[in-house]
């Protein structure tokens, strides 16, 4: 009895372990069920690179005059992006009369490079608190939608402390966790990791999902509910390791950090793949049970 018990869960992907464990007694969850653990995975890492470098070069783009460091410390970086010099003749047009550097703000450079923006607001599930919505234009069938951004521990690491009452501790197929809290001891453990791991001027993460004006606007996955029996699922978490070759001016939007620094491994960052075609004024909805057989 049990055995069959600790089987049971440990075929469960819990995505929320506090969440799982007071819901697990509800008979009428709902569930993703996963065939193999190699088919968790809705598109694939190479999908996801694309779309990353895409909206990641349009944020730098947008944002090219606080990249001066770039321009000046690493050369090379310059020569990537031909498209410059014509955006900082703009630039310059429109910071004399506007005082201002971006051309549009984060969520119109979403809209404009994937075509849809999303942000959080009230959720429509009573008491379910803040959720994720499609503001504006449209998302596709099996597009990255949004990031999981967090702190990321490796199995054996200490997280004790951080996960005391925190709802927003996310588990990985492989059971990695990501602490994805913008509150607390949370917040604080993220911002010291992050200047940890600065390279000189450089930004090796991104620190700004942790206010309200996000650089990354897809950075609000951790916002995102879970499905209910009226709500189904829209969208669900994909792992995603960010290879070697991720150019270096880019990773100032990476929403992830690992708590070690040690760790020869991959940083894991973790995105949400719709699951359908997802209209303008939709919630997104997760599962927060997984199970792999
Ligand atoms: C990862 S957080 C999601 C963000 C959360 N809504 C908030 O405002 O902080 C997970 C928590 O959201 C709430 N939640 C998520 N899905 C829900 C649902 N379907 N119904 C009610 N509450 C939900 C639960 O309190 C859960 O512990």
């Amino acid at each position: 009895m049990l055995r069959a018990l600790l089987r049971r869960w440990a075929s469960y992907r819990y995505r929320f372990a506090p969440w799982i464990a007071l819901h697990l007694r509800h008979k009428r969850r709902t569930i993703r069920y996963v065939p193999d653990e190699s088919k968790d995975k809705i598109i694939s890492d190479e999908d996801v690179l694309e779309t990353l470098l895409k909206i990641f070069k349009a944020l730098f783009v947008n944002d090219f005059s606080r990249q001066m460091d770039y321009f000046t410390l690493l050369p090379e970086v310059k020569s990537k992006y031909p498209e410059l010099p014509t955006l900082q003749f703009k630039i310059s047009k429109r910071s004399c009369s506007h005082q201002s550097q971006n051309i549009f703000n984060p969520e119109e450079v979403l809209f404009n490079t994937l075509g849809f923006s999303i942000t959080r607001a009230q959720s429509s599930l009573i008491s379910a608190g803040t959720g994720v919505f499609v503001t504006k234009g449209f998302v596709p069938k099996g597009a990255v939608v949004s990031m999981y951004p967090g702190t990321v521990y490796q199995k054996f690491e200490p997280i004790f402390f951080q996960s005391i009452g925190n709802p927003f501790i996310f588990r990985c197929i492989d059971g990695i966790l990501i602490d994805g809290n913008d509150k607390g001891i949370s917040k604080a453990v993220y911002r010291s990791c992050s200047k940890r791991d600065q390279l000189g001027p450089f930004q090796m993460s991104d620190t700004t999902w942790l206010t309200r004006a996000v650089q990354n606007p897809l950075s609000v996955g951790q916002y995102v509910n879970n499905c209910s029996h009226n709500k189904t699922a829209n969208v669900c978490y994909q792992e995603f390791d960010v290879p070697e070759c991720f150019p270096i001016e880019l990773k100032q939007y990476l929403p992830n950090i690992t708590y070690s620094h040690d760790v020869p491994a991959p940083l894991r960052c973790v995105v949400l793949v719709s699951l359908r075609e997802i209209e303008q004024g939709e919630e997104l909805f997760s599962n927060y049970y997984t199970i792999v057989n």
